[in-house]
């Protein structure tokens, strides 16, 4: 068995009074990667953010643990070496060079006002090239189409290095080969050891990972492997069996009912 990567204990989250998440308990284990899945408002891109400890403007109640530690007693560049993000829709230096941007993951490694180092470099690079962004590291962020964009922030997230990344919608605006270059590039992250943790509407994508958090009305209704009849029963009864999952081609794949 895994040791836990992340964990929450009784997480409830309200926004002006209105609950969000409702008592959630979760252990994810590390080497794996676990995809969030649930109906549009489930509560999955904000039980993300609770796991990143980014959530402002909200009432949190419970505990979340990285690598063992309550999060909220990390200081804050430990938390940024340890935990990756990728956020969703998220405003960033727009002007700012697709290379500086992936520089900005390194940040949480640098002495303070210290120039990048060559692992820096190196690890901006590699990032680069995994995404296939390399091309446009000179662009600016605002000049690039918005999948090209996505790459870039994803090579950011991966040039942390971070044991744990988290990503919110990770294949907005990815073609499919990019998708499938995605999927190859969380395996290799796993397959490092790293914990990657996803919140995914490609369900047939989201059924790709080692465990599936299935989400409704602020709850997780079910939490278990991809390939276990239990996981497609709960993932077709939160989307009120309009999709079906079925294994084609040795993979699991959501299909809708028509
Ligand atoms: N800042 C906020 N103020 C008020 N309500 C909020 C706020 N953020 C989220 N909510 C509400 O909380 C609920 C959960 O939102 P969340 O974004 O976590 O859902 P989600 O499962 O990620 O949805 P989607 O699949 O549509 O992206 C929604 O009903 C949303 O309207």
């Amino acid at each position: 068995m895994n040791p836990i990567a992340v964990s929450a204990r009784q997480i409830s989250v309200s926004v002006q009074n209105n609950p969000i998440l409702r008592g959630i308990d979760l252990d994810l284990p590390a080497a794996r990667w676990t995809s969030i899945v649930g109906p549009n408002g489930a509560g999955k891109s904000t039980l993300l953010k609770c796991l990143a400890g980014l959530l402002r403007h909200a009432r949190v109640q419970g505990q979340v643990q990285l690598l063992g530690q309550p999060l909220a007693a990390l200081p804050a560049r430990e938390r940024a070496r340890q935990l990756a993000w990728l956020g969703q829709n998220e405003a960033t230096a727009d002007d700012l060079p697709a290379y500086d941007i992936a520089m900005l993951g390194r940040l949480p490694h640098r002495a303070w006002m210290a120039p990048p180092s060559a692992a820096d470099h190196a690890a901006v690079q590699a990032a680069l090239h995994t995404t296939q962004a390399w091309d446009w590291r000179e662009r600016p962020l605002s000049q690039l189409s918005g999948g090209e964009r996505q790459r870039v922030l994803l090579a950011r997230a991966l040039a942390v290095q971070a044991p744990v990344t988290l990503m919110d919608e990770p294949l907005a605006n990815l073609d499919p080969p990019h998708q499938s270059d995605w999927l190859r590039t969380v395996r290799a992250l796993v397959g490092g050891g790293a914990t990657v943790v996803s919140v995914l509407h490609e369900i047939s994508i989201a059924l790709q990972a080692d465990d599936l958090l299935v989400m409704a009305a602020g709850q997780v209704t079910h939490h278990g492997a991809c390939a276990d009849p239990a996981t497609h029963a709960a993932l077709e009864r939160v989307f009120d069996q309009r999709i079906r999952v079925r294994h084609i081609d040795g993979m699991w794949m959501a299909l809708p009912r028509v």
